[in-house]
């Protein structure tokens, strides 16, 4: 059996703190995708440290929020909120290591919800953080009924999700 293809996967926010494409203080995750789940590789800036050289803790929570937003979003094509989610801190993670990331889905829990997992590995491929979360799904009609987004903002967002 061949290995499914990567492909990554464009950024379409400029200012998200976690994945915008051109904020100066942001972590500006990038995604790729094979189709069953997604990956991201970063290096953390020592700007992003907590204890001396550690990555802080809710920078890590960050990165693993994102990751299985953009796991939700790609996997479902849906607009997602993140209702909640459980993080486990595994080993420490240092700032200016490399770090691989990967989500999946767990459970299709609805067709309004999915649980999703996501993870952080070092360079020796071992987890330091993982999490779990549980995401509520949306079309987008019913997300621009929310109010969260402008219009032609939500229609760039949906032509990238597929
Ligand atoms: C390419 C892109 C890259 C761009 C990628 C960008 C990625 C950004 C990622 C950031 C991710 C975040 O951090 S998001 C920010 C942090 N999260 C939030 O702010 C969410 C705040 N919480 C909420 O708004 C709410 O609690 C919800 C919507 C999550 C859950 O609503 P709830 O009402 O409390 O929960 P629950 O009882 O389980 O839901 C009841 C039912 O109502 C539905 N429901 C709830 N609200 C609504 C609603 N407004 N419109 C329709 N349906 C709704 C649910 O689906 C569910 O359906 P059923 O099961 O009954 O059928």
């Amino acid at each position: 059996m061949t290995e499914r293809q990567w492909k990554p996967l464009a950024g379409v926010d400029r200012d998200c703190f976690a994945c915008g494409t051109e904020n100066p203080h942001g972590l500006k995750m990038r995604f790729e995708s094979n189709g069953e789940q997604l990956r991201s590789f970063l290096t953390v800036r020592p700007r992003f440290r907590g204890w001396s050289n550690l990555v802080h803790g809710g920078i890590l929570s960050t990165m693993l929020d994102e990751m299985m937003s953009w796991t939700a979003i790609h996997l479902t094509e849906r607009f997602i909120l993140t209702k909640g989610m459980n993080v486990a801190f595994k080993k420490p993670v240092r700032v200016g290591t490399p770090l691989s990331l990967n989500g999946y889905i767990t459970e299709r829990l609805s067709e309004r919800k999915a649980r999703v997992v996501a993870e952080i590995r070092d360079e020796e491929g071992e987890v330091c953080a993982s999490s779990e979360g549980e995401f509520v799904l949306f079309t987008m009609e019913e997300f621009g009924a929310m109010g969260i987004m402008a219009e032609e903002e939500l229609e760039t967002m949906a032509a990238a999700m597929g």
